[in-house]
């Protein structure tokens, strides 16, 4: 497994979640300390939970991020969030661009480009999100739009401290369906040397998460593959017990 890059495992909650599962937050982090020191634990709850499960998860080692962020500041942007609020309701981290936001709310890389700076800006932590389509994979046009995605979508100037990557085929997102681990590597080692290639040494410590129907039962063979820094995890991250029996490959 490769460590030169301490992992992230990142559950994204999507719009579940109500102030009563807060019990799951306390289940991952009383499982957590098995884990803290080799990997860093992330919840993303919806919006309506960040202040208060950043004050629950206060001092422990498990972070809590948004989902989305605006790009500006404030403003009259009806029904936004932007990430300086995120970071004063105690978020440390951001997901940008995500299938989902592309798809349903019809962002474009120049505006999830906009939303990592915006993180930056307010001290955030961004997960820029890429990934191809079924119908991209089936055309052998996977890396082709990977490597547009970040090309438009990552911000200038990252640092490995503000920026990590996450690889999300939009097949494999809640269908139970996974590349091989030689797809997977192949993507990921593409991400690697475009990273490289444009942030230089910065580029080689990003991470590159990978995100797609991981589960307990598949986790530690996704999470051996090179350049497999974690993991971006949606369904299996809602309850403690499959959360931490993914991070658990780490402990
Ligand atoms: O979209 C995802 C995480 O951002 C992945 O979702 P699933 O783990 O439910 O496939």
């Amino acid at each position: 497994m490769d460590r030169t890059r301490r992992p992230v495992v990142a559950g994204n909650w999507k719009m579940n979640g109500l102030a009563a599962s807060v019990s799951e937050l306390k289940g991952i982090m009383a499982g957590a300390k098995a884990v803290s020191g080799k990997a860093e634990l992330l919840v993303c709850p919806p919006a309506t939970l960040v202040a208060s499960f950043a004050k629950t998860a206060k001092g422990s080692t498990v972070h809590i991020g948004g989902q989305t962020c605006y790009s500006e500041a404030s403003g009259a942007f009806t029904g936004e969030i932007s990430a300086e609020m995120l970071a004063d309701a105690g978020a440390t981290h951001v997901i940008v661009g995500h299938s989902e936001r592309r798809t349903i709310f019809k962002e474009k890389d120049a505006d999830v480009q906009k939303k990592a700076l915006a993180a930056r800006r307010a001290g955030l932590i961004s997960i820029v999100c890429v990934g191809e389509t079924k119908e991209q994979r089936e055309a052998d046009r996977a890396t082709i739009i990977v490597g547009q995605q970040l090309t438009g979508s990552l911000p200038e100037g990252a640092k490995a401290a503000n920026l990590i990557v996450a690889y999300e085929p939009v097949w494999a997102i809640g269908t139970g369906l996974t590349p091989t681990p030689a797809d997977i590597a192949e993507m990921h080692n593409f991400i690697r040397e475009r990273l490289a290639a444009r942030f230089k040494a910065e580029g080689e410590e990003v991470r590159i998460l990978y995100g797609g129907s991981v589960k307990a039962s598949n986790a530690a063979e996704l999470m051996a593959v090179r350049n497999v820094d974690g993991a971006l995890v949606g369904g299996a991250s809602l309850k403690a017990d499959d959360f931490l029996g993914i991070a658990n490959v780490y402990a």
